[in-house]
């Protein structure tokens, strides 16, 4: 069991000069078990917020978050996290900062050399084991991050920007990467973008996002698109351009542009105590 939940979740952060910023407003969503689900919105609307409450590093003021049917009062080692900067262990090896947590984790050396040798060769690692970090270019790196991630075998993969860092050609090839790997090894995925046509690309849903406060606009279905569409056995770019895609990806543009013009232009604090009558 590992759906996440989040139910009526609102986040408020203190100003610096009294009364508070309302960040995210009762927010309700459910992500299925072994749903990759893609959060998309503009910078501020709280997409970052929301999953590191799904990993335990930061809390609702009110509502809650499950994972599994249970709320999530920290991290825990069914869900793993994987940001924008890589953050390898500098003095370690591919092959030993994949199996970092194995290793924590006391799993025997076979089992642990087994699961690696899968993951090396999974992200299209072989031939690198034995290089470190420095070696590596920014995408090799975040291979690295996502083996590291998906060895240790996770409920849940929350997922904050990845390929944010990459440069284009090779977000691209990650992302036939991550989709390959994602179906093979299907988890419940929380995946946060600002790029709508990432989203699209790889997600079962899409969840749109608006801000001041942040709050969901829409969640679209996306499996049908790609079943109907036979998009797994074609490449990125034919994806990208089939009318499908191109359709849904102006649908998300007007959504988000719509919200971004109906918003009010700056967000108003909310006063720290209530006057008095
Ligand atoms: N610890 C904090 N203290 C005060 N305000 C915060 C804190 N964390 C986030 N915020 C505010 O909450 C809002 C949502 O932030 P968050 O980082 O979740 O947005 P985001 O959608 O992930 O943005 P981006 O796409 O730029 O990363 C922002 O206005 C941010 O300034």
């Amino acid at each position: 069991m590992s759906e996440i939940v989040f139910e009526g979740v609102t986040r408020r952060f203190p100003l610096p000069r009294g009364g508070e910023f309302l960040a995210i407003d009762r927010i309700d969503l459910r992500i299925e078990e072994r749903e990759f689900v893609a959060i998309v919105g503009p910078s501020g609307c709280g997409k970052t917020t929301l999953m590191r409450m799904a990993a335990g590093l930061d809390f609702p003021t009110d509502g809650r978050v499950l994972v599994g049917g249970k709320e999530v009062t920290g991290p825990g080692p069914e869900r793993a996290v994987v940001f924008q900067q890589f953050a390898l262990l500098p003095w370690k090896t591919v092959r030993e900062n994949i199996g970092f947590g194995l290793m924590c984790k006391r799993t025997p050396k076979a089992e642990a050399d087994a699961a690696i040798a899968r993951y090396v060769e999974l992200m299209g690692l072989s031939g690198h084991e034995d290089s470190f970090p420095h070696q590596l270019s920014g995408g090799m790196q975040q291979r690295v991050a996502i083996a590291r991630a998906y060895v240790m075998q996770p409920a849940a993969l929350l997922m904050d920007e990845p390929f944010g860092a990459l440069d284009a050609q090779t977000r691209i090839v990650m992302q036939e990467e991550l989709v390959r790997l994602a179906r093979r090894n299907p988890r419940t995925v929380i995946f946060i973008t600002h790029a709508v046509d990432e989203a699209i690309y790889l997600a079962d849903r899409v969840v749109v996002m608006g801000r001041n406060p942040g709050r969901i606009i829409e969640t679209i279905d996306i499996r049908p698109l790609r079943e109907d569409g036979g998009w797994e056995a074609m490449p990125i770019e034919e994806v990208m351009d089939t009318p499908a895609f191109t359709h849904m990806r102006s649908r998300i543009w007007k959504l988000l542009k719509a919200r971004e013009q109906e918003r009010p232009a700056a967000p108003a604090p909310i006063p720290a105590t209530v006057p008095a009558k």
